[in-house]
């Protein structure tokens, strides 16, 4: 992922992200993909605020059906999709690495994991929570949901948020290790396993698409939550000065 500084997950380039999943998928040479990031300590800040700020309900109801449409798209691949996380990865971030089919995280104390929604006054929706459940547990996920916890790399492997933690220096040969492993597995019967175990989750967004986005509309329209967004933008702002 390569959108500096923070690799924030605007409408654009989710649109890219997109369509350079469809482009691997259609292409039958590639099997698997890594997700990793181009900007130093940072895997993806989340999603962009400013897409979620400032804009008319129109607009929020799009932002919001591409933030589905990369869920679903992710979480569904067939490609074995790894996520090789080498920074911080809050909310949106997190949940882009928890579509993955195996995470490992960089040791760096600085690189949080986790959906830190409740810090910002905002909700995870119920299929993020759905993601984390089937990732962590109901009762860790509870928890971390409540409390907004952003794990360090230790706790993130203990709660079971990421499948390892290396050496920052081995975060993309690890990957590709873990990688030959899935890819010797038989394509079909991996790829079936995959539905099997995620489409029951999926289905539920996609029967609710409609109404989830006008939850969110109805949701982020909210004075009280445009105020939090807007001071939570404007501290992060400030922080430089
Ligand atoms: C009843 C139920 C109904 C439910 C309805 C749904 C409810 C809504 C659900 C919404 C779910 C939201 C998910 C999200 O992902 S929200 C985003 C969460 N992300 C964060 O909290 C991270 C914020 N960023 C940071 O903490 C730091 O930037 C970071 C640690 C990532 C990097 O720090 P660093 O010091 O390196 O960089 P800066 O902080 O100086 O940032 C550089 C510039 O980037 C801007 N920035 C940062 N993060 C974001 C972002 N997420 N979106 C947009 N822009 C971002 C920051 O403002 C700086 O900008 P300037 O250079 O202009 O100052």
């Amino acid at each position: 992922m390569r959108n500096p500084p923070v690799n924030s997950l605007s409408l654009e380039f989710l649109t890219e992200l997109l369509i350079s999943l469809e482009k691997l998928e259609n292409d039958k040479t590639f099997h698997g993909i890594i997700i990793t990031s181009d900007c130093p300590g940072i895997f993806s800040a989340g999603l962009d605020l400013t897409e979620m700020c400032g804009r008319d309900p129109e607009h929020y109801a799009e932002y919001w059906k591409a933030v589905q449409e990369m869920w679903l798209r992710f979480y569904l691949s067939n490609l074995v999709v790894i996520a090789a996380i080498n920074g911080v990865s809050p909310a949106g971030g997190c949940l882009l690495s928890l579509t993955c089919d195996y995470r490992v995280l960089a040791n760096n104390p600085k690189y949080a994991i986790g959906l830190n929604e409740t810090l910002l006054g905002i909700v995870a929706p119920f299929w993020f929570k759905d993601t984390l459940v089937n990732t962590i547990g109901h009762r860790s996920a509870e928890r971390a949901l409540q409390l907004g916890l952003l794990f360090p790399p230790a706790e993130a492997l203990r709660v079971g948020v990421v499948d390892q933690v290396v050496p920052e220096d081995q975060v993309q040969s690890t990957a590709r290790l873990v990688m030959a492993q899935w890819l010797d597995i038989p394509d079909h019967a991996r790829q079936l396993t995959k539905t099997l175990m995620r489409k029951p989750t999926a289905d539920r967004l996609l029967t609710e698409r409609d109404a989830d986005i006008q939850n969110f509309v109805r949701f982020i329209c909210k004075d009280s939550i445009q105020k939090s967004l807007h001071a939570y933008l404007e501290k992060l702002k400030q922080k430089k000065g």
